[in-house]
């Protein structure tokens, strides 16, 4: 994102994160002197007032983001993702920045794991302070995203090493279906969200999904002439068998637009008797947009998006 920025054009970008290693190396990386590094923690806001001073945009993505270990640590979640981004909120909105994308997870819709739940409560604030702050300058708004192939941590990147080790693909549950995603999309529906948010807005960006075996296969394809090898080792705490990106309900109110589905905020008050209207009947025809009735991939169509990652060319052209 910082990087699609700086090409961009932009004064500043103020880069805001708790790992001072990590910094370290992105300035190095970066050497750019539009950007400025701020340590600090979403769950201290004092420290995160310093980094949104003067700023006009923020994108929050600090967040505890893997599922098993929230599971095991359900509070940690909760300081950071619920009370860290109430903090974001107030202390952007204090500061006058113009608009704030929180960014979310299809683990939020319909959530059984505690990092699921505590990213559907960030949603939540930032829907309430929408709706509780109709004249505030700052228009806060939410992107929800299925799995971003290459992130950190995440299985593509393993899968990777342990087919360039000789060693078996460790495959959780093989008919699992992931969202998939690239970090060139997700940074475009930021930017969709930066552009076209009006307050409590909520955006989806249309994906194709695969199972956890095709993914694991097409690894296997691009990284080695054999056969897969796979060792299955059931599903992880807290995993779900497939995502959804919008509930039935969230559907029955979503705007398409082209890639993107837009969901309203909800700005009606608590004064329900006020929106009493006679006849609205019938059973409105709606389904969830979930990874198991979205276009599924097959092997050769994994391979070809993963063909598309630049960390996936520089792993080939290391082979
Ligand atoms: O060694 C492994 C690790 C994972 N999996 C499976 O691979 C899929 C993807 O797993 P992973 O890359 O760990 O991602 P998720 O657990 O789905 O969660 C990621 O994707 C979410 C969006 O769905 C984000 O919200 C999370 O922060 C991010 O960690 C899942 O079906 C896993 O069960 C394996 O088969 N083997």
């Amino acid at each position: 994102m910082a990087r699609h920025l700086l090409t961009s054009g932009v004064r500043q970008v103020n880069i805001f994160s708790r790992d001072e290693a990590k910094q370290d190396q992105m300035r190095r990386a970066f050497n750019d002197e539009r950007v400025r590094f701020f340590l600090g923690d979403v769950r201290d806001a004092d420290s995160v007032r310093a980094a949104v001073t003067g700023a006009d945009f923020v994108f929050h993505a600090a967040a505890l983001k893997q599922v098993p270990s929230c599971e095991f640590f359900p509070q940690q979640a909760v300081k950071t993702n619920v009370v860290g981004s109430h903090n974001v909120i107030e202390t952007a909105a204090a500061a006058g920045v113009r608009s704030l994308v929180c960014l979310s997870t299809d683990k939020a819709v319909y959530p059984v794991n505690a990092m699921g739940m505590s990213k559907a409560l960030m949603e939540k604030t930032a829907q309430a302070f929408a709706r509780n702050n109709p004249t505030s300058e700052m228009t806060v708004s939410i992107t929800r995203y299925g799995n971003v192939m290459y992130s950190r941590g995440s299985v593509i990147p393993a899968f990777v090493s342990q087919v360039r080790a000789g060693e078996p693909m460790i495959v959780t549950e093989p008919t699992m279906t992931r969202f998939l995603m690239s970090l060139a999309e997700s940074v475009d529906l930021v930017e969709h969200a930066f552009f076209h948010a009006n307050p409590g807005d909520l955006f989806v960006k249309k994906a194709p999904a695969s199972t956890v075996d095709t993914l694991a296969r097409a690894v296997a394809g691009l990284f080695s002439d054999g056969e897969a090898d796979l060792r299955v080792i059931g599903t992880r705490h807290g995993e779900k068998l497939h995502e959804t990106l919008l509930s039935r309900e969230e559907m029955m109110q979503a705007e398409d637009q082209g890639d993107y589905f837009k969901v309203p905020l909800d700005a009606r008050g608590l004064q329900y008797e006020k929106y009493f209207s006679e006849g609205a009947g019938g059973v409105p025809q709606a389904q969830d947009y979930a990874s198991d009735n979205t276009e599924r991939l097959d092997i050769a169509a994994t391979q070809a998006l993963l063909r598309t990652l630049p960390e996936v060319d520089e792993e080939l052209a290391r082979r």
